[in-house]
């Protein structure tokens, strides 16, 4: 398999959450040109798993791979850009699905005593597919004992990788909020309730819960990412709508954060004679690494010449974190060297990472075996 040409085509087709169906029968096809022998495949909404069965199985060792776009337009100029208009592999998930194929050829070649198991899982940048996967038959038929994942880090060099035992990244919670009032014309504001205007002075409200509700020593990040209101310039909006995300190292902080929010809500709904509705879409346990196993890695990490970097905790999210929450395992950052961070339209990962990302993943299972 050439692990370019695999990413440079994945690369052309990311699709939003659950809906990942040419992905899901683009990776199929690559599955099926490996040696069939030891491996067994299943699929789980657009996700795949696939068992490479082990010689002389006495346990599982899993890796996870997640498989979703994001809804951002592509401004690489990359010749094998995006073709799908207004979605991009933004995140390195094109990566993610790479290295995961070129470490189950490796595999599906020379397998291990234990039993492998590749998840390739949709719909991790929202609404969260680890955890309905982790509940469903499937899984749960070939349920490892140990998993890990990686996730691309744009801002280390290539031949970097990072990790750290304990807490990796944050818990999130999605928040989508709703003003509605009465609109009108833009003459005459003393008869309406401005949504737009109710909706902007919350954004400013809003920061004042890290900064004025927090315990300085926790940590939380509130970002309002997208905000709606009104649809023609003389006209009073009826209607606007904040969409963000909460992020905090504490899952408890969480909800101190969201009782801000309704609180504030509420205030809201007397001063701007409005109402206000949250919704807190999908949420996300934190990454905890499992300390043991990560000196393990850090051992994999150094033999094969690559740089150790110890990782700070992130604020970033991930629904990976439910795996580790049940199973024993990591997350590690792969060096990829980008001017643009993740979730920017000119992404532009180094590919050099690729085999050394293949090369990590299929050392780590043999190691942990
Ligand atoms: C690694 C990464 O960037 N993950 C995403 C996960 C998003 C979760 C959810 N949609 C949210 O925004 O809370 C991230 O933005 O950290």
């Amino acid at each position: 398999m050439n692990v370019k040409e695999v990413r440079r085509d994945l690369h052309q087709i990311p699709e939003l959450g659950f809906k990942e169906y040419k992905t899901q029968q683009y990776l199929l096809n690559i599955i099926e040109t490996f040696p069939q022998t030891y491996l067994s495949v299943k699929t789980w909404k657009t996700g795949i798993l696939v068992r490479v069965t082990g010689k002389n199985p006495q346990k599982t060792i899993g890796f996870r791979a997640d498989i979703d776009g994001l809804p951002i337009t592509e401004e690489t100029g990359y010749p094998f850009q995006s073709s799908h208009e207004g979605k991009m592999h933004a995140c390195g998930h094109d990566f993610h699905m790479t290295i995961a194929l070129g470490a189950l050829e490796r595999l599906a070649h020379d397998p291990i005593d234990d039993h492998a198991l590749f998840v390739f899982q949709p719909a991790e940048e929202g609404p969260g597919g680890a955890l309905p996967l982790m509940q469903s038959q499937e899984f749960n038929a070939w349920r490892p004992d140990i998993i890990f994942a990686l996730h691309i880090a744009p801002e280390l060099p290539v031949g970097t990788v990072s990790t750290r035992g304990g807490l990796l990244f944050a818990n999130t919670s999605e928040l989508f909020i709703d003003f509605a009032g009465k609109g009108g014309h833009a003459a005459y504001p003393h008869l309406t309730k401005d949504m737009v205007v109710a909706a902007s002075a919350f954004i400013s409200q809003l920061q004042q819960i890290v900064s004025r509700r927090i315990d300085p020593l926790e940590s939380a990040v509130v970002t309002i990412g997208k905000m709606e209101g009104g649809f023609v310039q003389n006209v009073i909006a009826e209607h606007a709508r904040l969409e963000g995300t909460i992020r905090t190292l504490e899952p408890n902080t969480i909800d101190i954060v969201k009782k801000n929010i309704e609180k504030f809500a509420k205030g809201f709904e007397i001063s701007y004679d409005c109402s206000i509705s949250i919704d807190y879409g999908s949420n996300y346990y934190q990454v905890f690494n499992t300390e043991a196993i990560v000196d393990q890695f850090k051992e994999v990490v150094i033999s094969q010449g690559l740089i150790w970097k110890e990782a700070k905790p992130a604020m970033t999210g991930e629904d990976f974190g439910y795996f580790l929450k049940d199973i024993p395992g990591f997350m590690f950052w792969l060096g990829v060297d980008s001017a643009h961070g993740l979730h920017h339209s000119k992404l532009q990962p180094n590919e050099d990472a690729l085999q050394i990302g293949v090369k990590s993943v299929e050392t780590t299972i043999r190691q942990l075996s």
